[in-house]
């Protein structure tokens, strides 16, 4: 058995001690029943549960070579409580699907929990790993469902932002685009294969770039006060600016019209970057913004375009396609 330091391959444990260790990680449960019976049992104060899931796979979405655990478990948490946010909700539990190979080290999977730990703690202290389940796989899959309360609020959807609103974010853009390019560009060996990150050839700039796309850090605390001033639509950026606001603008019937002077000092990677997970939201123009909301456009009536970029049609992809984006023989 190759389990000298102390730290055993999934694959020498059985899912029972697994759990155990997972468990002792995640801290007191905030649900009516939390981990360990066939299913959790979540309260929903006002009658309703805003559920998502997204997930996370080695390959098109992680490279076990840049990713700690602790920032994969960061990173599968916080995806999925931007989306609760970007309903104007606030999180209230998360359950975490895991496929790991029967290699990954017992050490590995503590790290999620952690990752998954600080997340809630950092983003959405009311939330907790309320449940999962583990699995055997050659992939690497983190499968992470979040459920919120909107606490009497209306759901802020897609679908309605309304012609001469304002539109806004809040977050960072473009800085998770900028630490994906720094890592394809700077730790790649000449085959195009993932190579250790060395963080000592880095600028603090690039680091911080690295963090927003290993760690993202959404403002998902600001997803119910959006609602609360009166946000019209909302969602948030996870493929990229350009691409999402196209959705939220189709969904709604209407044109973003968007300006790049004021998307920061960056503005192509702004336009077209998504995993840092900042809300978009649009907002009627007689009100304040909600602190934390940028402008950053202008809703106008649906023209040829659902997105224009300084008047003009955008060139270009505007965000990430699994699909379209992934091959399993480049990365
Ligand atoms: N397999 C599926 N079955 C049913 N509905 C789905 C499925 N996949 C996606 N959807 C729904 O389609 C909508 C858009 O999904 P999508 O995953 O693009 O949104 P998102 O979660 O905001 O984006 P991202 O995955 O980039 O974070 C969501 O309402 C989602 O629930
Ligand atoms: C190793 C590696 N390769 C590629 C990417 C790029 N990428 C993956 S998922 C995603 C957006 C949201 O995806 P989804 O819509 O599937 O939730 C993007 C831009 C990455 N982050 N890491
Ligand atoms: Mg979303």
């Amino acid at each position: 058995m190759d389990d000298e330091r102390g730290d055993p391959t999934v694959g020498e444990l059985s899912e029972g001690r697994i759990l155990r260790r997972i468990l002792e990680r995640l801290g007191e449960s905030n649900a009516l029943v939390g981990p360990g019976d066939d299913a959790a049992v979540i309260a929903a104060a006002d009658g309703r549960v805003v559920a998502t899931v997204d997930t996370l796979v080695h390959g098109p979405d992680f490279r076990l070579a840049w990713s700690s655990a602790y920032d994969l478990g960061y990173k599968a948490a916080a995806v999925n409580l931007a989306d609760i946010a970007a309903m104007g909700a606030t999180p209230t539990a998360l359950l975490v699907a895991l496929a790991m190979p029967d290699e990954t080290r017992l050490s590995f999977v503590t790290g999620i929990a952690d990752g998954l730990r600080a997340a809630c703690r950092d983003l959405a202290p009311g939330c907790r790993v309320e449940g999962g389940d583990l699995t055997v796989s050659d992939t690497l899959t983190i499968a992470v469902t979040a459920l919120g309360a909107l606490a009497g609020r209306a759901p802020v959807l897609r679908s309605g932002a309304q012609v001469g609103d304002v539109v806004a974010v809040a977050g960072e853009l473009g800085r998770a685009a900028r630490g994906l390019r720094t890592l394809f560009t700077r730790f790649t060996d000449a085959a195009g294969a993932p190579i250790a990150v060395d963080e000592r050839v880095l600028e603090s700039t690039e680091l911080t770039d690295l963090a927003a796309q290993l760690r993202p850090s959404p403002p998902v605390w600001l997803g119910p006060d959006a609602a609360d001033a009166g946000a019209t639509a909302m969602m948030d950026v996870s493929d990229g600016l350009v691409l999402d606001a196209t959705r939220l603008a189709s969904a709604s019937g209407v044109t973003l019209s968007l300006e790049s002077a004021l998307l920061g000092a960056d503005p192509a990677s702004a336009l077209s970057g998504g995993e840092d997970h900042a809300l978009l939201a649009t907002f009627p123009a007689r009100r304040p913004l909600p602190h934390g909301f940028v402008r950053v456009g202008v809703v106008q009536p649906r023209g040829a375009d659902a997105v224009m970029v300084d008047g003009r049609p955008y060139e270009g992809r505007g965000g990430w396609d699994p699909y379209l984006d992934w091959d399993a023989r480049t990365g």
